[in-house]
């Protein structure tokens, strides 16, 4: 993995922040499981300045983490989609709103392709986002139009973009990479700029061709520096939100006039703390909004897929490791070492092959991308 340093020490030749160190994972980090992913602060040791080699030796705790793609410590998401070509659909919307608001990571909505529909339909979707407590930017890619509002959310930042399929997510990467000025107060970004030839490197455009829908596929991400100083991932993320972080009791929560709804009528709640917002006598949220219908089915769905959960693996959530802080506030994870009886050793199993599958994949590419780099060196 290629790791920006951060800070290095002084009068060391080739130390600097700012380079980058080609680094290898210690062999104890896999074997505990604990997964180095693209954004994470990492302790480097063993560090060759001149060579620009290094061991990862820990993880720092992560703020937040994306799955799809693997990224630590996403300040912001993008929710991408397009006024037309594709047309937004409200319940497609909506599954994505609820999945950004589930990971608990700030996002942005954002509509693409404006230059293809008229005024009143762009303020036609200004309108109905604003019904449904969201206050959207407007832009075009092919134009170059509102990229500058969309920059300045972006400052300072570690993004990912996510959303449907052909609303322009690896166009807009583009437009944001190369649309670059890196500042000149930001000497990290300017001296990444300089040394580093590999972001040039990337695929971008046709890596989220290949994004697996539904199935496992191993995908390279990279962080790109942008303008103000932050870092965008270059692959796209999910374009087809799961919903797997969204329980029955939070699917509320999700849903900003569900929220606004309950925050009015404190502190006469909902009659039933664990209302689910039935509209039964007592509940304080009434079904005289236009999401209402897609709350409802969420519902259902997220219903179906716990009482799944509950049947197939006996408990809704994880917790085969534990954390304890150790030097310089790195987070180590490691296996609890007794597990409880009552747990199936079924489940256990399942996790371990699939955790055994992605692993042997990652190694199999960490090695390959290893190669590949010191045959150009
Ligand atoms: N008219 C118009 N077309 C655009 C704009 N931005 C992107 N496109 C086009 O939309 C199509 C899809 O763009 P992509 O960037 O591949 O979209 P994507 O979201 O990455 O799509 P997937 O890879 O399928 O997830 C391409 O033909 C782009 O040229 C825009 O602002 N206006
Ligand atoms: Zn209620």
């Amino acid at each position: 993995m290629r790791v920006i340093v951060g800070a290095a020490p002084r009068g060391v030749e080739g130390a600097r922040p700012g380079g980058d160190l080609l680094c290898v994972v210690r062999a104890l980090l896999k074997k505990i499981r604990r997964r180095v992913l693209v954004g994470d602060r990492v302790l480097v040791g063993a560090v060759d300045w001149a060579g620009g080699r290094g061991v990862i030796e820990g993880v720092f705790e992560r703020r937040a983490e994306v799955a799809d793609p693997p990224v630590a410590n996403v300040d912001r998401l993008v929710l991408l989609f397009a006024l037309d070509q594709p047309q937004p659909e409200p319940a497609t919307l909506t599954r994505f709103l609820v999945d950004a608001e589930s990971t608990g990571i700030p996002f942005v909505l954002v509509f693409n392709k404006v230059e293809l529909v008229d005024d009143k339909t762009i303020s036609y979707w200004r309108d109905r986002m604003k019904s449904w407590g969201y206050d959207p930017l407007f832009l075009s890619v092919d134009q170059k139009s509102g990229l500058s509002a969309l920059e300045e959310t972006l400052e300072g930042q570690t993004t990912v973009i996510v959303g449907p399929s052909g609303v322009g997510k690896s166009s807009l990467i583009n437009a944001l990479r190369s649309n670059q000025n890196i500042s000149e107060e930001d000497p990290i970004h300017k001296l990444v700029e300089q040394n580093s030839k590999w972001f040039g490197e990337q695929r971008v455009g046709t890596v989220s061709k290949k994004s697996g829908k539904g199935k496992h596929t191993t995908r390279h991400v990279s962080l790109l520096p942008i303008a103000g100083g932050g870092f965008l991932a270059d692959t796209p993320g999910f374009n087809q939100p799961s919903l797997m972080k969204v329980t029955k009791k939070g699917l509320a929560e999700t849903f900003p006039e569900i929220r606004k709804m309950l925050a009015e009528n404190e502190p006469s709640k909902c009659l039933f703390n664990d209302c689910v917002h039935l509209g039964e006598r007592g509940c304080v949220v009434k079904g005289d909004w236009e999401r209402y219908p897609y709350y409802l089915q969420l519902l259902d769905e997220i219903k179906i897929r716990e009482s799944f959960q509950l049947r197939t693996f006996g408990t809704k959530r994880e917790g085969d490791v534990r954390y304890k802080t150790g030097v310089m506030g790195v987070k180590q994870a490691e296996p609890r070492l007794q597990l409880k009886k009552h747990r199936r050793v079924s489940r256990k199993k399942i996790n371990q092959s699939i955790l055994d599958d992605i692993d042997d994949e990652l190694d199999e590419d960490n090695w390959f991308d290893v190669k590949q780099r010191s045959r150009k060196r």
